[in-house]
């Protein structure tokens, strides 16, 4: 796992890094700009295109400068510099690359807070005036200049961070922000590129490896960590000889609907693919026959409360298409008073949480939550901005004991411990109902296997999303429908897993 840092710390690690490895401020620029390089070529093909890098007067300006130099090394001959000078100030790796800029055949103007706006040619755009310096919003010239710039609609790739981006503040949508099309973005992540705020600014980020001390990194007081692949690897476990279904434990879902009852098959479904042992669904007695014609495999308890024998299950998944009428009400308290194993709340289950919120307070310690947005904010009330959603599962995971998971472009988790996952995994084409369903018949399938509650919200999290990743990457699919990511969850884990072995 990566711990995510905030600017400031990034300018530590930076610092930190320049200090012990004996590498100048100068060298770390050119080496940040060389990755940025290597990354932009895929968005460039062309090298007769015409590239204009505007940049400011600080190590982001600085960037842009070596950019352009690199870029003309490796073929783009059709590179003009813009420096926008609307400071005195500049850094001494800024004044540094501008000299070695001269020693080149590239054009590079100057320009003032009021010089007029120079007649634009280029279909691409290098961001490189402002990054992660940023401390103020932007105003007067700078605003006058990215309202101007953002009004060509231009191709834009923005070094580090697009001008006028907090990293870590919240976002306010109606700020002047250099909108990109791509962020080439130095070691880390920013938070509010994990946030749907941040979707009005930027529609794509990357994330290139500039070599600052990753052991400072991973030493920095920071409670927000990115997930990666080798995390699922660690966590998931391949079979043992002479295992059987009773090795794999007992999932019961519990969802459904005469009218919804697509969200119980999906559930149970993706349940049985993500290798629960043995599969029950509790589900309304009309759903039986598209149960059995969809699921053999998937047993069924029909409708009556009293015949659960709730000791019977190592694992249960509640909510999906359930309905929050007074008999699902009855069945959702039976579950908080007799059931003792681990368990999944999720769609309706939370609404009766949030309706009820005595039953609330019944929820067992690691017990995992998944809301989406909507029935997240049902449940801890309405809130102004993500930052604040993400204190608010901070606080209640830690104060309630509850693994909390926030559905979202990249999902959210909060764990007892205080420590907040980011999952990097999923796409849009994935974003379409019963998406939802199939997270948690996977959640329930791996803590039927035995799986920790927050071993399995990670893995599962990352399945999830993963299975849609590479069905969009392998089979070129537009959209990802449920069942076709339930029938991928087997070849997602399997492949996680044996790449392990
Ligand atoms: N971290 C790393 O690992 C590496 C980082 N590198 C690069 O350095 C970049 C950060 O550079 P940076 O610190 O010089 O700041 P930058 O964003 O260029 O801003 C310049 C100055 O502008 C000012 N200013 C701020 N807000 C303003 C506003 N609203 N309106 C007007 N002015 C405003 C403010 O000056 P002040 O106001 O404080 O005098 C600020 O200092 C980073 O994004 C990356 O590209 C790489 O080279 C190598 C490795
Ligand atoms: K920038």
């Amino acid at each position: 796992m990566l711990k995510l840092l905030s600017a400031s710390q990034i300018r530590s690690a930076d610092a930190h890094t320049i200090q012990h490895e004996s590498i100048g401020s100068l060298d770390l620029m050119e080496r940040a700009s060389n990755a940025f390089v290597q990354k932009f070529v895929a968005f460039a093909l062309d090298r007769q295109t015409n590239i204009s890098i505007y940049c400011g007067t600080g190590n982001n300006g600085g960037d842009g400068l070596a950019i352009a130099r690199i870029l003309f090394k490796n073929g783009y001959k059709n590179v003009s510099v813009k420096i926008l000078h609307f400071s005195f100030k500049t850094t001494s790796d800024f004044d540094e690359n501008l000299r070695r800029l001269a020693k080149t055949n590239i054009s590079a103007e100057i320009f003032n807070e009021e010089s007029e706006f120079p007649e634009e040619h280029s279909p691409i755009l290098i961001d490189a005036i402002l990054g992660s310096g940023l401390n103020k919003p932007l105003e007067g010239g700078y605003a006058r200049w990215i309202t101007h710039l953002n009004n060509l609609s231009k191709k834009v790739i923005a070094v580090d961070v697009p001008t006028g981006f907090f990293c870590d503040a919240p976002l306010d949508k109606n700020a002047i922000v250099f909108h990109a099309d791509h962020v080439i973005s130095f070691q880390r992540p920013k938070l509010n590129f994990l946030l749907p705020e941040s979707a009005q600014f930027i529609k794509e980020f990357h994330v290139v490896d500039i070599g600052l001390d990753e052991h400072f990194i991973q030493a920095q007081d920071s409670n927000k960590v990115w997930v990666e692949e080798n995390d699922i690897k660690a966590i998931l476990k391949p079979r043992a000889s002479f295992s059987h279904k009773g090795t794999f434990g007992h999932a019961l879902i519990i969802a459904g609907q005469t009218e919804t009852m697509g969200a119980a098959l999906l559930s149970s479904e993706a349940c049985l693919h993500a290798g629960a042992g043995l599969t029950t669904a509790f589900i309304p007695e009309p759903g039986l026959s598209a149960l059995n014609a969809r699921s053999p495999e998937v047993m069924a308890i029909l409708g009556d409360l009293q015949k659960i024998e709730w000791n019977k299950f190592d694992a249960l998944g509640i909510g999906p298409g359930f309905g929050v009428q007074v008999s699902s009400l009855e069945v959702l308290r039976k579950c908080l008073t007799h059931y003792r194993g681990p368990a999944v709340y999720d769609a309706d289950a939370l609404n009766m949480l949030a309706a009820n919120k005595e039953l609330f307070n019944l929820l067992p310690e690691n017990s995992i939550v998944c809301p989406h947005v909507k029935e997240f904010d049902r449940l801890f009330g309405a809130h102004k901005n993500w930052q604040q959603r993400i204190e608010t599962m901070e606080r209640e995971s830690t104060e309630r004991g509850l693994i909390i998971i926030l559905k979202n472009r990249y999902s959210i988790i909060t764990a007892p411990s205080g420590v907040i996952y980011f999952n990097p995994t999923g796409n849009p084409a994935m974003a379409s109902g019963g998406s939802g369903d199939v997270l948690t018949g996977i959640l329930t399938a791996l803590l039927a296997q035995g799986y920790s509650a927050l071993q399995t919200t990670i893995a599962g999290v990352y399945i999830h999303g993963k299975a849609a990743d590479e069905l969009v990457q392998e089979r070129k699919m537009f959209t990802v429908p449920a069942r076709y990511l339930i029938k991928q969850l087997p070849i997602t884990m399997g492949k996680l897993i044996n790449s392990f072995a």
